[in-house]
């Protein structure tokens, strides 16, 4: 399934960037979304990783959120601008929003989706994974850090994103399938899938 032709009716169908919490499926649906159209595909953390020399977890300890905060604004403005990327489907990290000038970059030039998902489904996904993740150190629980992150992030997924996708129940694919429709329908369907 090669949907690119279907997709140069708006403006900002060019770059799509996927966002929400951790576990939400970004990279997962992104790596998938980005083949069935045919596009390439980043991974912000793992762009940042590959550009720093260092772990996400190093990055934290040795520099500080700040010092990641800026690597990730520098990640995304790059991949903005990267000839080679153009179009590309973007998994961004779960606290890109937490960034103004990062906000101001995907509602300019982006198609932004936003996943998600309630905390039970964030938390299944994270099991056993949250322990070396620097969000997750010093949380009274799994659950508990989640909500909290939620809560401060909520209004600013809800900021950038023109299009949101409830993962619950569904497999990757089939939230493929739904993101692959909207963007088909050339962005102008409603902001919520059904
Ligand atoms: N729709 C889904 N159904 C079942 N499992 C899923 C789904 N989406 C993702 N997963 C699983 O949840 C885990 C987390 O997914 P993924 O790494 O893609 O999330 P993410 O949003 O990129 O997280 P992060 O912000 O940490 O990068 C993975 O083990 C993945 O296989
Ligand atoms: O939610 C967050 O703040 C983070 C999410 C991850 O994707 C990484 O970007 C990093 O661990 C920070
Ligand atoms: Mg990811």
């Amino acid at each position: 399934m090669n949907q690119s032709s279907n997709l140069g009716s708006n403006p900002h169908c060019g770059r799509i960037a996927l966002i929400g919490p951790m576990g939400s499926g970004k990279t997962t649906v992104g790596q998938r979304l980005a083949a069935a159209l045919g596009r390439p595909f980043v991974d912000l953390d793992a762009w940042i990783v590959a550009h720093a020399g260092l772990s996400i977890p190093e990055i934290f300890a040795k520099q500080g959120e700040a010092a990641f905060r800026r690597l990730e604004l520098e990640a995304l403005v790059s991949v903005a601008q990267d000839d080679a990327l153009c179009g590309c489907v973007c998994a961004t990290g779960g606290g890109v929003v937490e960034t103004a000038a990062c906000r101001a970059q995907l509602s300019r030039d982006w198609t932004v989706i936003e996943l998600r998902a309630t905390v039970a489904t964030l938390a299944a996904h994270l099991a056993g994974e949250t322990a070396g993740r620097p969000m997750f150190r010093d949380a009274v629980s799994v659950e508990r850090r989640i909500l909290e992150l939620y809560e401060r992030r909520k209004s600013l997924y809800d900021e950038v994103a023109q299009f949101r996708v409830s993962i619950d129940g569904r497999t990757p694919e089939e939230v493929v399938h739904v993101i692959a429709r909207h963007l088909q329908e050339g962005c102008d369907a409603a902001s919520m899938d059904a």
